[in-house]
């Protein structure tokens, strides 16, 4: 390993271009390298690193699989972070370097321990070790690999202290028989200090070889909606149909409604039920009002639309009545879902990643999650008009006109499929659904001008349409 002092200059400079580090947008004030550990030794070698990376909101801690070699090959430049190459050591992120990541697998394999770290292999079945990794690249707040076209296995770059919420509840579903979660197969954690819980660092699941997203599914949907043309002498305000296109969603927004309302019931069958009693439901009405406010200072765009998602904040306030809440996903969208030849599939648990740990684990009514997705049909129906830009008057509104057909119809389709799995009637529980739905909507903007600044106007188009 290079010095401390030259890792932790280039680090600072690295850092910030990576997509899963979570304080891009404020100067990094200092970085320290709290734990090195050696996994192989040799060239190249492999270290994890724990780090502290200091801001002025506050000291985040990262997890960093630092791969060195004397020579660094062409294949790896990509992922090179300094080092000191005229003493020849090159430095890397070896998240990109299968020579290296299969030391994890070993290390899974053998239910090794070395220093702080320790491998679990969840259900005692057999981990090959002879698989070849590639990082998969998407959006994401984390790091996954995918070995061969058996195992994923999803490095969290953030660590929170403690069992990561995304290990704890596919665990708990796996073990209690949900089909609708990937089996988890094992897991790498450090070791608690003392009395504490171990900090989870990476988890090993089934890869799902037949699976395909849900945006990417639901996108093609949209596109061919858009490119759906009118009988001739139809008049396209009449006939907004969108069942009529050839990629109609809403059977498959349906059954995502049943998958959802299983997933619901999974987690409340392994984690339980509690009721949250008025007062803290006009409490938690009071925080949604309190985070719109701050997210318009910060985001002035959103002001127009802030007399509306009062409303419903306010609406929910008085008529706040005991809620039963529990574990519920968290941060769902299309994203996160799977098709796979079997069904659909729910991925990552670990809630939004802005949250503390305390509020990702916080229970919730399900209808959260339900909004959730109903963000995302809105996100879904709006992301290809956002792309192309700037269109004649004419085609722009037809197309918002088309926008909305589609995302009311997989709406619909979605709450009735979840209503009818057994699931909480969203159509029942308007109120509700419609306050959270605007909370994430004020999630989303924040989200969107920190990390992805030209996708900002898809909620804000979105809520131009729901908010008159
Ligand atoms: N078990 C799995 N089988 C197939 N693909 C998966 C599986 N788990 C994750 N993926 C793919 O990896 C992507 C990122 O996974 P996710 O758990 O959402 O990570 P992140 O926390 O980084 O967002 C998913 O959108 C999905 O496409
Ligand atoms: O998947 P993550 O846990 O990293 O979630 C974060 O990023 C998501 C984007 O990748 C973001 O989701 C938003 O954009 C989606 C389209 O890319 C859309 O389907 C969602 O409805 C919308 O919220 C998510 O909010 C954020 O937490």
């Amino acid at each position: 390993m290079p010095p401390r002092s030259v890792l932790q200059r280039d680090l600072a400079e690295w850092l910030p271009r990576q997509r899963w580090f979570g304080g891009k947008h404020i100067p990094i004030d200092g970085i320290t390298i709290a734990a090195t550990t050696e996994l192989h030794s040799g060239d190249p070698a492999l270290h994890h690193l724990v780090i502290h990376v200091r801001q002025h909101t506050g000291t985040d801690r990262y997890q960093l699989l630092l791969g060195t070699r004397r020579d660094l090959p062409d294949r790896l430049r990509h992922a090179e972070i300094g080092g000191s190459p005229e003493e020849g050591t090159h430095c890397y992120d070896a998240a990109h370097d299968p020579d290296l990541t299969r030391t994890l697998l070993r290390g899974l394999a053998a239910e090794a321990s070395v220093g702080p770290l320790r491998f679990r292999n969840a259900g005692g079945g057999v981990i090959r070790t002879d698989l070849t990794s590639l990082p998969i690249t998407a959006e994401q707040s984390n790091t996954s690999l995918l070995f061969g076209d058996a195992y994923i296995c999803k490095l969290f770059r953030r660590l929170s202290d403690g069992v990561n919420p995304d290990l704890e509840v596919n665990l708990a579903l796996t073990r209690g028989g949900c089909a609708h979660v990937p089996a988890v197969l094992g897991w790498i954690e450090l070791e608690p200090g003392e009395g504490g819980e171990p900090t989870t660092l990476a988890l090993l699941s089934t890869y799902l070889r037949t699976g395909a997203d849900g945006w990417s599914l639901a996108i093609a949907s949209v596109r061919d909606w858009y490119a759906h043309t009118m009988p001739p002498g139809g008049d396209e305000w009449a006939e907004l149909d969108a069942s009529a296109a050839g990629g109609d969603f809403a059977a498959e927004a349906e059954r995502l409604g049943a998958a959802t309302a299983r997933v619901h019931q999974a987690l409340a069958g392994a984690f339980g039920v509690t009721t949250l009693p008025a007062g803290e439901v006009h409490a938690m009405a009071a925080r949604m009002n309190e985070d719109l406010t701050e997210t318009c200072r910060a985001v002035p765009a959103l002001a127009p639309h802030a007399k509306a998602l009062t409303g419903a904040f306010l609406d929910l306030a008085t008529r706040a009545a005991p809620l039963p809440v529990q574990r519920v996903h968290g941060d769902y969208h299309l994203g996160q879902v799977l098709r796979t030849e079997s069904g659909w599939t729910v991925l990552d648990f670990e809630g939004e990643p802005a949250r503390t740990p305390g509020e990702r684990r916080a229970l919730a009514h399900p209808l959260r999650d339900v909004a959730g997705m109903l963000r995302s049909f809105e996100y879904a129906a709006r992301f290809l008009i956002t792309k192309a830009g700037a269109l004649p008057p004419e085609s722009g509104r037809r197309l918002e006109t088309r926008a909305h057909a589609w995302a009311a119809r997989n709406r619909a389709a979605f709450c009735r499929g979840y209503a009818a799995a057994g699931g909480v009637d969203p159509a029942a529980h308007a109120v509700l659904t419609r306050a959270f739905e605007f909370e994430k909507a004020v999630y989303e903007v924040r989200y969107e001008a920190r990390n992805r600044p030209a996708w900002l106007p898809v909620p804000l188009r979105s809520l131009a349409h729901l908010t008159t």
